[in-house]
């Protein structure tokens, strides 16, 4: 159960404490911050509301910490991580039950995010060894001009104190691929989980406190994006930030100073559909695409662009599929469970009603009761809808119908957002070169848009994102580069 046995620590009577300097700590606040459950809609979780000299206090302990740490062996810093992950795959069953009462992810799904989530920290410990453990060696005399007298050694070193902050989806895997890639390559860490998501990201950080991480490494502040978030952000302590969410990147990307980001944003992922395609393929991974998880990841199929003469026939395919999955809540392992809260159950009915007026043609009926919508798919979706280019982050799929491919790629490069993509066909030569004109991060040829595996780079473009992350890429952002020149008296030139 969440809070108990070897989690007894990390709660104070009826809310979660938040991590500093190796302790559970109660805010001084005195005040906490509900998690309402999204399928009882009701207060399930509370946790402090941090104050700023909570976040000033945090950020010089991270500031010290992470001075030793960095003189702490690659091999020791991969060790701790490695413990920390077993710890954390041992302990799935509470932090599975969080993640099923805070944000509603079915139950089999929350374990899997957890064992997901060990298997990144240890690839991470692995793949850091290996790239951290090498440099560069360069010679001068390859530069005009230049003889050999100058023997350049670059090295890969910490930012300092990296602060990441994920978002309710993915709240332990978005967390521990920031944590991870911070830690190996000798940075410390400062957490802010999101609300909802929050207790299942504190059991985790329990397990890096169990595994004996150094006091101060790692710290987690808990409380409301909206009234902590810029104090976080802008902290002058803060020496990276890795952020996974919606448009709040785009407002913190404003307003940081001069360092390194990791942004992950939101996505509109197309998925176009050629006439050559395998409707089978393609109508069980746009299925899977749209509604894992009820549509609430931002790699979802978000838009399908399907030629017209094979359009009804996907459809038709597309809807056989909905009418199968099962519909209630996340502990009986339902397909679709109540999306995150209130307010975004509103937002979709909003672009449903939007789409319903302008004429859309409603394969399904629309039927909600409170957080819970029914999987849709609305056929004939038109331009001028809000669906066509907003991103639901709920069970609803607008099919499009375009003339021609080129019409597809003009309506997925047309949106604000590139994160994903996906084409169908049989023709590779015709897959790669569609995959090229679209104007996004990754595109998937014959499957839906998706992250894992981990190790990959994952990246969006224009409001999508900045950077890259995956395993290595993130090992790689998190760090600098340190060169020293020695400079030799005369030209010197080994000889075999
Ligand atoms: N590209 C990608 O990899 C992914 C993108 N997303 C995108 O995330 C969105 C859904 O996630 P959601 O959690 O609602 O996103 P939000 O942007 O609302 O929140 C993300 C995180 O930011 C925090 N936050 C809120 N306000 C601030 C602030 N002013 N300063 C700093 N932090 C703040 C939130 O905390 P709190 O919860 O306390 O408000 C939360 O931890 C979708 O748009 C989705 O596409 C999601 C997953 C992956
Ligand atoms: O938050 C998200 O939506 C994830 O980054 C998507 O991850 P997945 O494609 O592995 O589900």
């Amino acid at each position: 159960m969440a809070g108990a046995g070897a989690f007894a620590e990390i709660i104070e009577g009826d809310v979660f404490n938040y991590y500093a300097d190796g302790e559970w700590k109660k805010s001084s606040s005195g005040k906490s911050v509900s998690i309402v459950n999204p399928t009882t809609r009701k207060t399930q979780y509370k946790v402090q509301a941090c104050t700023q000299e909570e976040v000033n206090k945090v950020m010089e302990a991270a500031k010290s910490a992470q001075r030793l740490w960095a003189k702490t062996p690659l091999w020791k810093r991969a060790e701790l991580l490695h413990k920390a992950a077993a710890i954390l795959k041992e302990h799935r069953a509470p932090i599975a039950e969080a993640l099923v009462k805070e944000i509603a992810k079915p139950a089999k799904d929350s374990v899997t995010e957890v064992v997901r989530s060990g298997d990144l920290i240890s690839y991470t410990a692995e793949e850091g060894v290996r790239i951290l453990g090498e440099g560069k060696f360069l010679v001068s005399d390859s530069f005009p001009g230049n003889e050999r007298t100058k023997y350049c050694l670059s090295s890969k070193i910490p930012l300092g104190v990296v602060l990441a902050i994920p978002p309710f989806n993915y709240p332990v895997n978005l967390a521990v691929s920031k944590i991870g890639p911070a830690l190996i390559a000798g940075n410390s860490l400062v957490l802010k989980p999101p609300t909802q998501g929050a207790v299942a990201c504190l059991h985790m950080v329990h397990c890096f406190h169990l595994a004996g991480f150094p006091k101060g490494l790692i710290s987690c502040i808990t409380g409301k994006g909206s009234e902590i978030g810029d104090f976080l952000t802008m902290h002058p302590g803060v020496n990276c930030i890795s952020f996974t969410g919606g448009d709040t990147g785009i407002a913190i990307s404003k307003k940081a100073g001069m360092i390194p980001l990791q942004m992950e944003l939101g996505g509109k992922d197309a998925c176009i559909v050629l006439d050559d395609a395998d409707l089978d393929l393609a109508a069980s991974n746009i299925v899977k695409g749209a509604f894992s998880y009820s549509g609430q990841r931002c790699t979802a199929v978000k838009i399908v662009l399907v030629i017209d003469s094979v359009a009804d026939a996907l459809v038709e395919k597309v809807n056989s599929k909905v009418a199968k999955l099962t519909v209630g809540s996340p502990e009986d392992d339902s397909d679709i469970t109540p999306v995150v809260s209130e307010s975004s159950a509103n937002f979709i009915e909003g672009l449903i009603s939007d789409a319903k007026q302008k004429g859309a043609t409603f394969c399904q009926e629309y039927r909600r009761e409170g957080n819970l919508i029914w999987p849709l798919v609305l056929d004939h979706v038109k331009p001028e809808m809000r669906i066509a280019w907003e991103e639901p982050f709920g069970p609803v799929l607008p099919v499009v119908r375009v003339a021609t491919v080129e019409e597809g790629i003009h309506h997925c490069n047309a949106s604000n957002f590139g994160l994903q993509g996906c084409v169908f066909t049989k023709d590779i030569n015709k897959a790669i070169l569609i995959g090229d004109a679209m104007e996004t991060g990754t595109v998937q040829i014959n499957s839906a848009p998706a992250r894992g595996p981990d190790h990959f780079p994952f990246q969006g473009i224009k409001d999508s994102g900045i950077g890259s992350q995956g395993i290595t890429n993130s090992i790689n952002m998190m760090t600098k580069v340190k060169t020293t020149v020695i400079n030799l008296p005369s030209p010197t030139y080994a000889m075999g």
